[in-house]
């Protein structure tokens, strides 16, 4: 179904994508549940109890799986189906400023409340980082693409539910959640505490970030991370001082993909103060709003406020003036040499802006979990082969410098490799990276650990029965005088 949108609407043009209830397959098939694999609850209904229809304590309930149609217990009562029933919660899409499009709740929410799918098209991580780039030269300014499972993303970019309109905070009212979904893995948002209605939804994305652009985070909470994805390895390998006095990668030299830049309302005044009233009523009057349902999805023309929007546009007014956020502000608008050049999502051409101030991706592989700040000082083992004495001592030398080299690379691309699952792990205390991608994993560290080990140990046996070469006269008689210093102080 296309998502339209109303012609005579004020303001800014709804976007444009198209509407899915349920995941997209094209890129593969949905699997089919075996029977087998169908989990079955001891849940009983009661007539007398409603509650006793698969809740809090259903079997499936606990471990994030939804019931299967004919297969429950509580049959047509059953509770644990709101995937598959779109059970979702009341929202309105609105307009957020310098964040683009939000998502606000209509009605009460509860903790723990599953709020709606985030659905889009179900593709490889592979093509998922493909598209990310492919996205960022169109100059497409929001990301989309979420993690699925350790070797699947869901890209709702063209495709996708309300679910992609929820923004990023560092301090979320929601959490995603993975559901197990008649065999298939489904991504759900779930309220994180309780939302009463015409608060904006927000979770903490904490996304892979590909390289590239990086976007400033203007959720406006006390400890905001500052960027989006800034918690992800990704970002952090690329931000982090790396070698001793090679400041290239720290934070405050990164260029900036400012979201705040689409809106000229959100720009913060010179002074630093905020937006006046009558901007801040320009902002409301030029609105648009969608209102989501379970099943349907109504375009609003209403273009009066409501209350619920002049909160919100006011909490975004207070965003963008709390003191870190002006600091930011001054920050990216005041300097514009290359090395901090702000990268605009509407005005700039991305590609062109990349080439040339964006420092250059290094391909540094993910070093067992902890950033690098402290710089490893590298043995060079072309000079120590210089100084073994035989052909054979430096052969051997050599060939496992060779080893160690290929551990490290092999180390290197197994990380893009599992990148996903070591990253999913982390973010997302119910998942646990799969045993045969841990094992990869251990296995091959182990690897590069031996070779080193096997290299070093080989150098300094190597060193050690290397006979000293004759040395120079100078140094001779500076080395006999020594001797001699030595020797009287041993006379003493
Ligand atoms: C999944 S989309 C969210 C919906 C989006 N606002 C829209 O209009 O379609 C993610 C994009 O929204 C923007 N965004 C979300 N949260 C943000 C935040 N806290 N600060 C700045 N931009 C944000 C970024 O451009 C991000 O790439």
């Amino acid at each position: 179904m296309q998502f339209s949108c109303d012609p005579d609407q004020e303001g800014d043009e709804l976007p444009q994508y198209e509407h899915i209830y349920q995941n997209d397959f094209s890129y593969r098939k949905h699997k089919k549940q075996k029977e087998e694999d169908i989990s079955i609850c001891e849940c009983k209904f009661d007539f007398g109890d409603p509650d006793s229809a698969c809740g809090e304590r259903c079997l499936n309930v606990i471990t994030n799986t939804e019931c299967t149609p004919g297969y429950c217990p509580c049959g047509v009562y059953c509770k644990n189906q709101k995937f598959q029933k779109c059970e979702y919660a009341k929202t309105k899409l609105i307009k957020c400023e310098g964040r683009g499009w939000g998502l606000v709740a209509l009605e009460e929410i509860k903790a723990g409340q599953f709020i709606m799918e985030y659905c889009g098209e179900v593709i490889s991580w592979k093509e998922a980082k493909k598209r990310a780039q492919t996205y960022e030269t169109h100059g497409v300014k929001d990301a989309y693409i979420i993690s699925l499972n350790a070797s699947e993303a869901i890209d709702a970019t063209k495709k996708g539910s309300l679910a992609r309109f929820i923004n990023h905070s560092c301090r979320p009212n929601c959490e995603t959640r993975k559901w197990n979904v008649l065999g298939e893995v489904r991504v759900g948002i779930f309220a994180k505490e309780s939302i009463s209605p015409r608060t904006e939804l927000a979770y903490d994305y904490n996304f892979e970030w590909y390289g590239g652009a990086k976007v400033r985070c203007l959720c406006g909470a006390v400890a905001c991370s500052g960027f989006l994805g800034a918690k992800s390895r990704g970002f952090q390998e690329d931000t982090y001082v790396w070698e001793d006095g090679d400041d290239r990668y720290s934070v405050d030299k990164i260029p900036v993909y400012d979201s705040a830049e689409d809106e000229l309302t959100s720009e913060p005044s010179k002074n630093g103060e905020s937006n006046t009233n009558e901007e801040k009523e320009k902002d409301i009057s030029t609105e648009n709003h969608l209102e989501s349902t379970a099943l349907n999805i109504q375009q609003q023309s209403d273009s009066t406020p409501t209350p619920m929007e002049e909160d919100v546009v006011t909490e975004t007014v207070k965003t963008e003036t709390s003191e870190d956020m002006k600091l930011l502000s001054q920050n990216s608008q005041e300097d514009s040499s290359p090395k901090t050049a702000i990268v605009s999502r509407v005005h700039g051409n991305i590609s062109k802006i990349k080439s040339e101030s964006l420092p250059k991706k290094r391909g540094r592989p993910f070093s067992g979990g902890k950033t690098k700040n402290v710089a490893q000082k590298h043995v060079d083992i072309a000079n120590v082969v210089q100084l073994l004495a035989t052909k054979e001592a430096q052969d051997e030398v050599l060939k496992y410098e060779e080893v160690k080299k290929e551990a490290a690379v092999r180390l290197s691309s197994l990380y893009d490799e599992i990148r996903p699952a070591i990253e999913e792990h982390e973010r997302d205390s119910q998942d646990s990276v799969a045993t045969s991608v841990a094992e990869k994993w251990i296995q091959a560290s182990c690897n590069k650990l031996k070779a080193e080990f096997d290299l070093y140990s080989s150098v300094i046996k190597n060193i050690a029965s290397t006979p000293i070469k004759p040395q120079d006269t100078k140094t001779k008689v500076a080395e006999a005088g020594n001797e001699d210093h030595i020797k009287l102080l041993e006379a003493k």
